[in-house]
């Protein structure tokens, strides 16, 4: 099943809660025909649906917390799959959120060949947060919630990004600069692929 994501060329996307991850993608997308698999949207669409499994999914991101591995990946999966003859390459944009979701990735679909790593200040992300949060109609974009997202970004997320650094393969790319500053860096670290 996974035969068609043989070759895929796969970016991982990595960073706190409003670094500027998914705008960033959206660039990347129009300037080199990736497709954007954000593990969040995929979550609200699931939620949006209004199954049952969406109704338990959205109790647990109502409380910041992770969503089963297994979920999330079977969900990313089905969606590379759908997209494998048009797709130049897949941004996996806020995924692996933990180390262990890396490997089972990589067991269950392929090997990234860049890991992009969106930084920003926790003062940058929340304020960036908390407007986003006053359009967004994100039930997780409130203060509270904010906070939470934080610690665990700092916690589990930050390990992941250790993990690929002993492969060579991590760009940090600085995001506290206006987003075409930010990208041009990003376009650097994509065009450095072969
Ligand atoms: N470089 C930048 N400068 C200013 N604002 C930015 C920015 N990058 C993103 N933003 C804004 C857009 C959003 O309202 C908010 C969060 O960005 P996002 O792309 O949704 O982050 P993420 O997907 O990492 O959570 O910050
Ligand atoms: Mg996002």
């Amino acid at each position: 099943m996974s035969d068609k994501l043989k070759d895929a060329k796969i970016i991982f996307v990595v960073g706190g809660p409003g670094s500027g991850k998914g705008t960033q993608c959206e660039k990347v997308v129009a300037k080199y025909g990736y497709t954007h698999l954000s593990s969040g949207d995929l979550l609200r669409a699931e939620v949006g649906s209004g199954s049952e499994r969406g109704k338990q999914l959205s109790a647990i991101m109502q409380r910041g917390e992770l969503v089963p591995l297994d979920t999330v990946l079977d969900m990313i999966k089905e969606a590379m799959i759908a997209k494998a003859d048009v797709s130049k390459g897949y941004l996996i944009d806020g995924y692996p959120r933990e180390v262990k979701q890396g490997e089972e990735f990589e067991k269950k679909i392929g090997a990234p060949s860049l890991l992009l790593y969106i930084d920003a200040k926790a003062e940058t992300m929340v304020s960036r947060l908390m407007k986003r949060g006053e359009t967004s109609g994100r039930a997780d974009d409130n203060e509270e919630t904010i906070k939470k997202r934080l610690d665990l970004y700092y916690k589990a997320t930050e390990p992941v990004i250790a993990f690929y650094e002993g492969r060579g393969i991590v760009r940090k790319i600085d995001s506290e600069g206006a987003v075409d500053v930010v990208f041009s860096n990003v376009a650097k670290a994509i065009d450095g692929l072969k």
